[in-house]
């Protein structure tokens, strides 16, 4: 990749987890340059990578069933169809070898056999040797960039309710291509199978197995399929995906850009061009299409396809079809990145701020390169709570991305606890101010208050901007916040230092990591709980959802304050004390800064002891010591239940399983994983990934069981 900024952002990335995002929807199942497409080994493998939504492209078997195949006459090159001789009799054009310089053909599609002999076929890599012979001959042709390791294995061909029980287990969202049949419809000629029972039984099956609408993105080709839905299936066809590559054959780029507005008007939400529609080159850089821009101006939203098809970028091809309107300023593989890049940052403009974004450029201090920073304000976040961003563009665009913004059902979980109705309230404390006090019982582990921020700021704004520019940008960051959220935010000024918003930002703001950098939250909820050394209560931040949840770490009774710790609980009493003077401005009065010097020092020599298991167990995992990290592990919980500050049950369990898989412990790998599973559904967190991640973790255990078997 070139030098530059996004090689040296993308570099500080390499060694992370990938984060499961929206943004990133698996092609036919996702793991394709590795593992059979449409296979459960796919799907697991797209799933790991991180993808949101999973991909079936649906055809039907002569018995009218729906399977995965990416078209419907691909089974030639995509199963090992053709080296079975009873089946391969059935193709539309069955194997025929390679001779006297023609090359070898087949052609069998899903519609010349039934489900059940479908199911009797091995999935394979999608190629074929057109120099071939032999039928065992024809079955190879992987290029060199994918492999036929996990091909070995029999990877049989799923049925569409399969791909959507297993993408429902995995708690991921669905996107079904209703294939363009190649056989005449209706199939067989003079039958009632007509196309739009083909378009109706795909929704069909979604409904048979309980999915919501709202989890599944719909495609076709054929813009009648797309009528057919809004008509008889509007709830089907709020997100259903015109595909569109009209440009390549039918008509011109001129005439597809024209048509967007007729399918806007038709009642089609989203539109899905290939990666070239959408960029062209201007000044050497790529800058979004004509095509883009009018999609985005007739209020149509992009989906895009494919990332991962292409071959080499680097061999002088120029990237080929998908690089096509790019190919003068593609010569290597880091310009896939490039691409992206661009695709992500016309992302964060996708979201309709409520005001023009205004921006303030950083002079560059590192190798990093500058950055902007601008301020965003939604007025209609949360349902209508407002925020303003100040940050850099790129985090904006990848919250955008991962749909930060979005609103969503709440889980289960979380209702229920809603329907409670709140266990705080916000009341006068005497020496404190305001604060939060239970209204009722509050179980250890619950999830007590749900708060999202007003205001949320980039640390290198408040670093790097000149004291009158800071306050003037977070004067007008409140300012354009909706009324009742601005009155709460107001409210926490106390007349503590010169200036209204340092007032208002000191002593009432949380600091939280978002897309790794420190920013400064301003939550008007969480903002009224007062400190304690010895806490009931402390927060967890989700990124995805930008939201913080207040957990207690004990069990609370009613009327009992909740408090939680303003600095990290292994802080020395002397350092604490002066931090909270200088920093919060008051005295610190609990035990543990006044109480006797033995008390003191126990518990300081406590939490130094917790603080140095907890980074012993990270280090002993990291260098394969994994019995003596499960019995740290132990220790650690132990220590921590002495000092009432006992860890979040559902991160321990994972943490647990985790280290009992890499020792190879099965049983307690599997016990741990479901104590995961059942912690994370029963917290109702608003953030669903951790579940979705332990229920991936869960399934991968429960198959490595199976295989044991
Ligand atoms: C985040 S606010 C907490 C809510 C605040 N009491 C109010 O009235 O809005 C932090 C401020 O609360 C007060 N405070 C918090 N914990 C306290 C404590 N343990 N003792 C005395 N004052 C405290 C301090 O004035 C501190 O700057």
């Amino acid at each position: 990749m070139d030098e530059g900024p996004l090689k040296n952002k993308l570099a500080s990335c390499s060694e992370k987890e990938m984060k499961r995002s929206d943004w990133s929807i698996s092609h036919r199942g996702g793991g394709t340059l590795q593992f059979p497409e449409h296979t459960h080994g796919s799907i697991m493998a797209g799933t790991r990578m991180g993808a949101g939504i999973q991909e079936c492209d649906v055809t039907f078997t002569k018995d009218k069933q729906l399977v995965c195949r990416h078209s419907q006459c691909d089974l030639h090159t995509t199963t090992n169809v053709v080296a079975i001789p009873e089946l391969n009799a059935k193709c539309t054009v069955p194997f025929k070898p390679a001779s006297g310089g023609s090359k070898a053909t087949a052609k069998c599609c899903t519609s010349d056999f039934t489900l059940d002999e479908i199911k009797t076929l091995c999935a394979k890599m999608d190629a074929s040797d057109a120099a071939a012979t032999t039928p065992a001959e024809y079955l190879g042709g992987t290029p060199g960039y994918r492999t036929d390791l996990y091909a070995k294995t029999c990877n049989r061909v799923l049925k569409l309710r399969e791909y959507i029980d297993l993408v429902d287990g995995l708690g991921l969202k669905f996107t079904a291509e209703l294939k363009t049949p190649e056989v005449p419809m209706p199939f067989p000629a003079g039958s009632d199978y007509t196309q739009s029972k083909f378009a109706q039984q795909l929704i069909d099956e979604f409904k048979a197995a309980g999915i919501k609408p709202q989890r599944v993105w719909l495609q076709s080709f054929l813009f009648d399929d797309l009528l057919y839905w809004i008509k008889a299936e509007p709830s089907w066809a709020k997100q259903a995906v015109l595909l569109d590559e009209s440009a390549d054959a039918a008509v011109t780029m001129a005439q597809a850009v024209a048509n967007l507005s007729n399918y806007a008007q038709a009642g089609v939400k989203i539109v899905a061009p290939p990666l070239p529609y959408l960029v062209t080159v201007e000044d050497g850089k790529i800058v979004p299409s004509e095509y883009a821009l009018t999609a985005k101006k007739v209020g149509l939203k992009i989906i895009t396809w494919s990332l991962e098809r292409s071959g080499w970028l680097g061999d002088g091809s120029g990237g080929g079809y998908y690089y096509s309107s790019i190919a003068n300023v593609t010569n290597n593989e880091g310009d896939v990145y490039n691409l992206l890049h661009v695709l992500a940052q016309d992302h964060a403009n996708a979201i309709s701020w409520t005001f023009p974004p205004k921006c303030i450029s950083q002079t560059p201090k590192n190798e990093n390169g500058s950055r902007i920073d601008c301020l965003f304000t939604s007025t209609e976040f949360r349902n209508g709570h407002g925020i303003s961003l100040v940050t850099a563009t790129i985090t904006a665009s990848n919250l955008v991305g991962v749909e930060a913004f979005a609103d969503r059902p709440i889980p289960l979980a979380a209702q229920h606890r809603d329907s409670l109705g709140p266990g705080y309230e916000i009341r006068p404390i005497q020496g404190k101010g305001q604060g939060v006090v239970a209204r009722r019982r509050i179980r250890r582990g619950e999830i007590i208050m749900v708060d999202i921020p007003a205001v949320l700021i980039g640390i290198s704004f408040l670093a790097d901007t000149k004291p009158h520019h800071r306050r003037r940008i977070l004067k007008q960051a409140i300012n354009q916040l909706p009324e009742e959220t601005r009155h709460k935010v107001h409210a926490l000024y106390r007349s503590s230092a010169q200036h209204e918003v340092d007032a208002i930002l000191g002593p009432n703001a949380n600091t939280i990591m978002v897309e790794d950098e420190v920013h400064v939250g301003l939550f008007t909820k969480a903002a009224r709980i007062n400190h304690s050394c010895r806490p009931n209560a402390y927060y967890r931040f989700s990124e995805r959802r930008l939201t913080m949840e207040v957990v207690a770490f004990s069990t609370i009774e009613q009327d009992d304050e909740i408090l939680m710790s303003y600095v990290p609980l292994e802080t020395p009493t002397e350092s604490r004390r002066n931090y909270l003077k200088e920093h919060w401005g008051f005295d610190c009065t609990c035990s543990l800064c006044r109480g006797s010097e033995t008390d003191i020092g126990d518990s300081e020599n406590w939490r130094k002891q917790i603080k140095s298991v907890k980074e012993t167990i990270l280090d002993a995992k990291s260098q394969g010591f994994f019995p003596d990290a499960i019995t740290m592990v132990h220790d650690w919980a132990k220590l921590s239940e002495w000092d009432k500050t006992p860890p979040f049950m559902p991160e321990y369990h994972d943490l647990l399983a985790d280290l009992y898989l890499l020792n190879g412990d099965m049983v307690n790998a599997t016990r741990y994983a479901r104590m995961a599973v059942d912690g994370w559904v029963r917290l109702g967190s608003v953030d669903d990934e951790h579940l979705e991640k332990a229920r991936v973790f869960l399934g991968r255990v429960d198959q490595l069981n199976e295989r044991r078997k």
